[in-house]
This record gives structure tokens, C-alpha cells and sequence, in this order.
């Protein structure tokens, strides 16, 4: 427990370190006035909190010090916290097996957003929590993501279907699934190509590979993940919405946090959309993928301990 705590506070530094610079320390000791509360509210808006949680946080606090003049930075944090996690509450994600295995996920979403990476670290995680995995190469529209998904197979010794660049990505999608059976996978991850939501033909392949899917198991995919570019702030909301217009998404995975100081993009996203949150992408590494947890989120983000 301890250590995923780390995790997360390593993982979404920029965003910590970008909230207590602009508030110059409040939150070791400091005593809370009208200046500090105006520093405060300029950082969330820089890390993206939004106007709503950065305004229910601010009153919140506000609330508190009228009760107590002098009310500490570190007192200060622990509302926000509280509030974050209130306002998150609902918001993770759990990987529930499906009743027919494998249980399917299909991972989608715009180019770069971290997709093949993410096959990979979750095929990883799931492994290293005695699961079995088949990964599915369905990105076949990127020349070299078969291979990048193949090297990062064989890098963590996960089964892989795949095929070559340019193939049939629904063909890859019915091979896996019958490979997955035939081994005894308890969950296939499927890889698919990046797609602007404008791009139809590559729209047109995501609802192919899902009817594909479906002559093996009428309820397949079980899962339909997003993976969002956490770097893009509330930028991603828009891009959450398009998709889940199209697609019924059924969670998210928010990648490259530990390169942003926008990491409050999270909250605007759960509160607009609802869409529950999966794992969040802290690094490069197979581990740096963890399972979202409000409360972890929460208390990192104010410089909290676990
Ligand atoms: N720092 C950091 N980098 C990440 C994270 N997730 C993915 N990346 C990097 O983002 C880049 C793009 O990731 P990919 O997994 O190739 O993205 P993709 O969505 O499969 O890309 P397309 O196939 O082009 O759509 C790679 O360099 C990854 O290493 C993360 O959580 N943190």
C-alpha cells in the first residue's frame, strides 16, 4: 500500500511541485491568509483542477479559517484532500473478469496517446497478479507498433497475436481471442491503431474488430478503454467526450501524468463525463502503469502522506 503511495507521489510530481511552488510552502507550516488562499486557487488552476473543484476547494477552506484564524497550510491540505476524494468518489475503475473468458479490453484512442505502451504494462501488471494474458497486436495501421508491442511481449514474456503492418486488425482481434481460449487466458488486451475521431474508415475498423469479436462472444469487448494523454489538461475532456459519443466507453486510462504539471485534468474529466478511471500512467516503465485510487490521488496531489 505504502509503496503504490510512492508511486503516485513520484508519478505526479510536476503537478505537486507546480502546486507548491505557486504557493511558496503553505503547505509546510505556513499560516493561512488572504494571500496564500489567492496563491492556492492560482495554482489549481494551473494544474487544471477547473473552476468548480478549484472553487469547492477554496470554500472549503475559507470555511475553515473563518472558525480558526489561524488555521495551518497543512490543515489547509487536508480539506483539499477531503474534497478531492469526495468529489471522486465513484470514479475507480476495477477490472471485473467477464463471465465468458476472456475477459476482452479493448484499448483505443488518438495516436500517441500511449495505447501499445499501456497493452503492455497492464499485460504486465495483470501477470505479475498470477493472471494470465494474451495481448493482441490490432494496431496494424502504425508501421512498427506490431513490432514495439512483439518486443515489449517478449521483454516481459507475455503471449502475443500478431501479424504484420498493413493486415487485417479485426483478423489479429479474431485470431487473439481463439489463442486466448485455447490457452486458458483469463484476459485478452487488444492494442488498436490511433484514430482521430474524424478519421472514418479507422472508425469503421474499432466497430469491425468489435463485431469480429462478437461471433466468439456476443458480449465482447467487456471493456472499452480510452487512453487519454493526461499532458493534454482538460484538453482531454473534449477528446473523452467525442469518443464516448461514438463508442460507449466503458473506462479510462490517463497516460504521461509524471511528465505534466496539468495532472489535475483527472477530476474535470470524472465529474463531466462519469467514465471511471482504470489506471494511471506515472512513467515508462513495465510498473510505472498503476491502478487508479482516489485517495491516493487526493492526498499526493497536497503533499500528503498516505
Ligand atoms: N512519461 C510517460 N510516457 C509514456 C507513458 N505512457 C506512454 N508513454 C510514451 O508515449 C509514447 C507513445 O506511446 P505509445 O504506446 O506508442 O502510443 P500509441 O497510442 O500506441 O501510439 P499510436 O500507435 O501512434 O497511436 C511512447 O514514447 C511511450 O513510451 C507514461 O505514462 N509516461
Amino acid at each position: 500500500m505504502f509503496g503504490l503511495f510512492k508511486k503516485f507521489k513520484s508519478g505526479l510530481a510536476k503537478t505537486v511541485s507546480s502546486i507548491s511552488q505557486t504557493t511558496r510552502g503553505l503547505f509546510s507550516g505556513r499560516k493561512i491568509d488572504a494571500s496564500s488562499l489567492e496563491e492556492l486557487e492560482e495554482a489549481l488552476y494551473t494544474a487544471d483542477f477547473g473552476v468548480e473543484t478549484t472553487e469547492e476547494i477554496l470554500a472549503e477552506i475559507k470555511k475553515a479559517y473563518r472558525k480558526d484564524p489561524d488555521l495551518k497550510g497543512q490543515a489547509a491540505a487536508e480539506i483539499g484532500a477531503a474534497v478531492l476524494e469526495r468529489t471522486l468518489a465513484g470514479s475507480e475503475g476495477s477490472l471485473t473478469p467477464a463471465e465468458n473468458l476472456p475477459t476482452v479490453v479493448a484499448l483505443i484512442g488518438v495516436n500517441g496517446s500511449g495505447k501499445t505502451t499501456t497493452s503492455a504494462k497492464l499485460g504486465y501488471l495483470l501477470k505479475n497478479d498470477g493472471q494470465s494474458v494474451m495481448l493482441a497486436a490490432c494496431d496494424t495501421f502504425r508501421a512498427a507498433a506490431v513490432e514495439q508491442l512483439k518486443s515489449w511481449a517478449t521483454r516481459l514474456d507475455l503471449p502475443i497475436v500478431a501479424s504484420h503492418t498493413g493486415a487485417d486488425a479485426a483478423a489479429v482481434a479474431f485470431d487473439a481471442w481463439q489463442a486466448a481460449k485455447t490457452r486458458g487466458c483469463q484476459t485478452l488486451l487488444v492494442d488498436t491503431a490511433g484514430r482521430l475521431h474524424t478519421k472514418s474508415n479507422l472508425m469503421d475498423e474499432l466497430a469491425k474488430i468489435r463485431r469480429v469479436l462478437q461471433k466468439h462472444d456476443e458480449t465482447a469487448p467487456h471493456h472499452s478503454w480510452l487512453v487519454v494523454d493526461g499532458s493534454l489538461g482538460t484538453n482531454s475532456i473534449e477528446q473523452a467526450k467525442v469518443f464516448h459519443e461514438k463508442f460507449g466507453l466503458t473506462g479510462l486510462v490517463v497516460t504521461k501524468l509524471d511528465g505534466t504539471s496539468r495532472g489535475g485534468a483527472i477530476v474535470g474529466i470524472w465529474r463531466e463525463l462519469k467514465i471511471p478511471i482504470y489506471f494511471l500512467g506515472l512513467g515508462e516503465q513495465p510498473d510505472d502503469l498503476q491502478p487508479f485510487n482516489a485517495r491516493n490521488y487526493a492526498r499526493a496531489v497536497f503533499g500528503l502522506e498516505a
